[in-house]
């Protein structure tokens, strides 16, 4: 028959690899397992591919940094570009997985499948999920239904993308969603079943190019409540950020005070980008603020750590607000 698809499987930490003291408590250490210890949890895999692994870093995803994921980017684009892989997953942890997936997303150069996991509970637990949770990634990498639709999260018996995907749970092993648009559709039982797509631009099109980075732009968050004052903006100016993901409640908005110190970043040549706190749904050009004045810009429906991650690579490539706009309109 038909050789079995070679799928790398690049490991970088999280819960999937962490272990406890005892299978009931919740008391436990991330990132201890090596990728061959993940691999043999899921002997039924090797049915579906040819699997080979390589530890690229290990730590708990708090700890993940943009240099990181750069570094991620180049070696799964080299990979990417190897006639000997047809397709990726890439074990993270979940605190950060929403993040990583949408940088890969903008900048890997490939239609093969690329597959994101992680597990709630450590591989210790009763009823840990990431074995189960590693075996349908690998079901989902090794379909071809999975080439040319970015950078795909498998989760709890669903597939997501990694534009939508956000981890809504502290705990619950159902964490991951996509508020806005749901998941792309689910795999289970060794089955992949998917009835949508996102029609954003990502990996193969993608204009973004890690090859030639090394560091990129800091962007901050600053998060938006009733009573806000303009110390964090004022804060993240001073200390020399390139732009400001304003957190804003509602549709993006924010009081007298965060405005004016927002205009004096924009005045400054700090890029601003309006998301929401809010959770779900569009942060839009025609409510409440007049972002033509100032210069800012709108992150649509991402949220504000996914906003940050488009906005540190637009930055590479423009400052000019309405090419920022164009972009977060396009990916
Ligand atoms: N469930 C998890 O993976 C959380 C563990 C750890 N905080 C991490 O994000 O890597």
């Amino acid at each position: 028959g038909t050789a079995q698809p070679a799928i790398k499987v690049l490991a970088t930490g999280g819960t999937i690899a962490g272990t406890g003291e005892s299978a009931g408590s919740g008391a436990y250490t991330s990132a201890r397992l090596p990728i061959d210890a993940l691999l043999d949890a899921v002997p039924e895999a090797k049915k579906l591919a040819r699997l080979s692994g390589e530890q690229v870093v290990q730590l708990g995803s708090q700890a993940m940094t943009p240099e990181v994921w750069l570094k991620i980017a180049r070696r799964a684009n080299e990979l990417l570009a190897s006639p000997e892989v047809d397709g990726l997953v890439i074990t993270h942890g979940t605190d950060t997985l929403e993040e990583t997936a949408y940088f890969l997303n903008l900048t890997l150069r490939s239609d093969k499948p690329v597959v994101l996991v992680g597990a709630m509970r450590p591989s210790t637990a009763i009823s840990a999920d990431g074995p189960a949770n590693l075996y349908e990634a690998i079901t989902l990498a090794a379909s071809p239904q999975a080439a040319g639709k970015g950078v795909l999260v498998a989760m709890n018996d669903q597939v997501l993308d990694a534009r939508g995907v956000t981890k809504t749970s502290t705990t619950s092993v159902a964490t991951f969603r996509s508020p806005n648009e749901g998941p792309l559709g689910s795999v289970a039982n060794g089955k992949v079943e998917l009835m949508r797509t996102v029609l954003r631009t990502h990996t193969r099109t993608s204009t973004f190019d890690v090859a030639k980075l090394d560091s990129l732009p800091r962007v901050e968050i600053v998060y938006g409540y009733a009573g806000d004052n303009s110390a964090q903006i004022d804060a993240a100016v001073k200390s020399g950020a390139a732009g400001i993901v304003f957190a804003g409640v509602g549709n993006g908005n924010f009081n007298p005070a965060v405005e004016k110190a927002l205009a004096e970043a924009r005045q400054k040549g700090v890029a601003v980008v309006r998301s929401s706190r809010a959770g779900s749904g569009r942060v839009t050009l025609d409510g409440e603020v007049d972002d033509a004045k100032y210069g800012f810009v709108v992150a649509d429906d991402l949220n504000p750590q996914k906003a940050r991650v488009l906005l540190m690579l637009a930055l590479t490539q423009t400052q000019d607000p309405q090419a920022l706009q164009k972009l977060f309109f396009t990916y």
